[in-house]
């Protein structure tokens, strides 16, 4: 017998059956794994889109969302992709010329148009919600607040989205659905996590929501809203204080100063070395201050900045009421509000303002906040316009009365302490997208929350496709061990020298 002929008995790979079997095998097992790839490979995404306007007091802004087309109604991720603030003032501004309203929102409209590919146009839905100004204007004059949403409509038409009506959102909706754009951004709703409160400074109207443990609704119902979102119940106290805005509630402060009707009111919570003339007119128009008016008010006053911020405390605590409550415990005016609990994020003018004045790091102890506070109040006036040539002057003559009023609303207002003042997180935006009630509002007008939590596949894709695979080649190998296992029974090859 020959070495060859010896090596050959000895190695079944070498025989044709078993070359046959492996090329068949491999190509089998590059066939499953392929056809498994292709088959659950993740489709070109597609997007979808949405346009939400938020008419706030002071001004308008347009954000546009995306989320990809396959998912929305599950886990999708709906994103701000794109925001535009519109130029001039809020639409509750233009009570007197209402179609200017309108005529404001063509430059982002057309920003829009542009930026949300043309085929998805007819089906991108378009929402506009008002906020307090016009919450404002609608106790004032609702006529003048019906021709500016019917201009602000009519003018919203002209575009080629879904428009789905222009409406006052109300103080309990305007809370909860910031809540939600919190929670949903943060991922806490999907994954069932302990919630964010949501606190929103705006120029007309401030709310505050979220969910404490010892609250069940049942004391005050009117501050309760329940969702079930993933799944889970949440129980959520908010409410929404008109007139506690920072514009309001400087005219609101500014006006219990001057109630006497002066022809100078020297004020603690402007800058020393400040001062204009200004029409007592402005100080009582609107709802929040016009029961404020004097019965013989000058026609003009001349506004003087002293800047002490304890003063500016005192000022800014006396347009609260926190003599009456009944129910087990208020926040202010009355206001039932339960134990505050959990972290806090603060948007908006919150924002705005802490990060202005360099105060948006919370582990700072407040009383060091309150220092630097007073610091800054007493800071002449035409120092800090030195110090700040960009800054828009209007802003800047209000940070130290809005830094002081943030600080008395979340102490002496929502009854923060010394302790729970880190809860709180002052933030713009999360991830790629602004904080607001914006975003909530359309995740539920869309439906795209849903109440329960989606089935979702227990593997991800790649762990799919690799245990597919190991488990083609473990089978494969058990198959050729079997197969060599049948070999003692495979009849004697020819080649085997013949004994003659
Ligand atoms: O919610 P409502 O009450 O309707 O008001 P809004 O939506 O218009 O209010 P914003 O949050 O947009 O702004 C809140 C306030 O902050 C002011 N503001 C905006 N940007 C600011 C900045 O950079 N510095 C200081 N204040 C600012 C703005 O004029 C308002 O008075
Ligand atoms: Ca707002």
């Amino acid at each position: 017998m020959s070495a060859q002929r010896e090596m050959k008995e000895k190695n079944p790979w070498q025989t044709p059956v078993m070359i046959i079997i492996t090329v068949i095998g491999v190509i089998a097992i590059v066939a499953l794994v392929t056809v498994a790839v292709l088959q659950n490979r993740p489709l070109l995404q597609k997007y979808k889109y949405g346009i939400v306007l938020d008419a706030g007091s002071s001004h308008t802004a347009l954000y546009i969302y995306e989320w990809p087309a396959e998912k929305d109604n599950n886990t999708g991720r709906v994103e701000q992709t794109h925001s535009c603030k519109v130029k001039g003032p809020g639409i509750s501004s233009y009570a007197s010329a209402p179609l200017e309203a309108g005529e404001s929102l063509r430059a982002c409209m057309q920003e829009a148009e542009k930026l949300v590919p043309g085929k998805r146009h007819h089906e991108t839905p378009l929402y506009l919600g008002a906020t307090a100004g016009m919450r404002l204007l609608n106790i004032e004059n609702s006529s003048a607040s019906d021709k500016v949403f019917q201009a602000v409509g009519d003018a919203l038409q002209k575009f080629p989205f879904s428009y789905q009506g222009a409406r006052i959102l109300s103080g309990q909706e305007e809370g909860a659905f910031g809540w939600v754009t919190v929670n949903y951004l943060d991922d806490r709703l999907k994954q069932g996590l302990e919630t964010t409160g949501a606190l929103d400074l705006g120029g007309a109207s401030t709310q505050i929501s979220f969910v404490s443990n010892n609250y069940d609704g049942s004391e005050s119902p009117r501050n309760s809203v329940t969702f079930r979102l993933y799944g889970n119940d949440y129980n959520l106290y908010t409410h929404s204080f008109l007139c506690y805005g920072k514009d309001q509630a400087l005219k609101m402060t500014l006006a219990q100063m001057a109630k006497e009707g002066p022809a100078t009111v020297f004020d603690p919570c402007f800058h020393p070395g400040y001062t204009a003339t200004k029409n007592y007119s402005i100080l009582y128009d609107g709802p929040c201050v016009s029961d404020r008016k004097p019965q013989a008010a000058l026609a003009t006053f001349t506004h003087t900045g002293k800047g002490n911020f304890l003063q500016c405390q005192e000022a800014v605590k006396s347009v609260f009421n926190f003599t009456y409550c009944k129910y087990s415990r208020c926040s202010f005016n009355g206001v039932f509000q339960p134990l505050l609990q959990g972290p806090f994020g603060a948007f908006s003018a919150y924002y705005f303002v802490m990060n202005f004045l360099n105060l948006t790091d919370t582990s700072i102890p407040l009383e060091t906040v309150k220092d630097s506070l007073k610091r800054y109040c007493a800071t002449p006036w035409n120092q800090i316009m030195l110090l700040h040539p960009d800054v828009k002057l209007k802003y800047l003559a209000e940070y130290c009365f809005s830094g002081t009023y943030i600080l008395t609303l979340l102490t002496e207002g929502y009854n923060f302490t010394s302790k729970s003042y880190s809860d709180i997180k002052f933030i713009k935006k999360i991830k790629s997208s602004d904080a607001g009630w914006t975003l909530g509002y359309m995740l539920n007008l869309t439906n795209m929350i849903p109440a329960e939590n989606p089935d979702s596949p227990p593997l991800p894709h790649v762990g799919y496709v690799s245990i597919l695979s190991v488990i083609a080649v473990l089978l494969f190998i058990l198959f050729i061990l079997f197969i060599l296992s049948l070999r003692p029974l495979w009849p004697r090859c020819s080649k085997q020298p013949q004994i003659v």
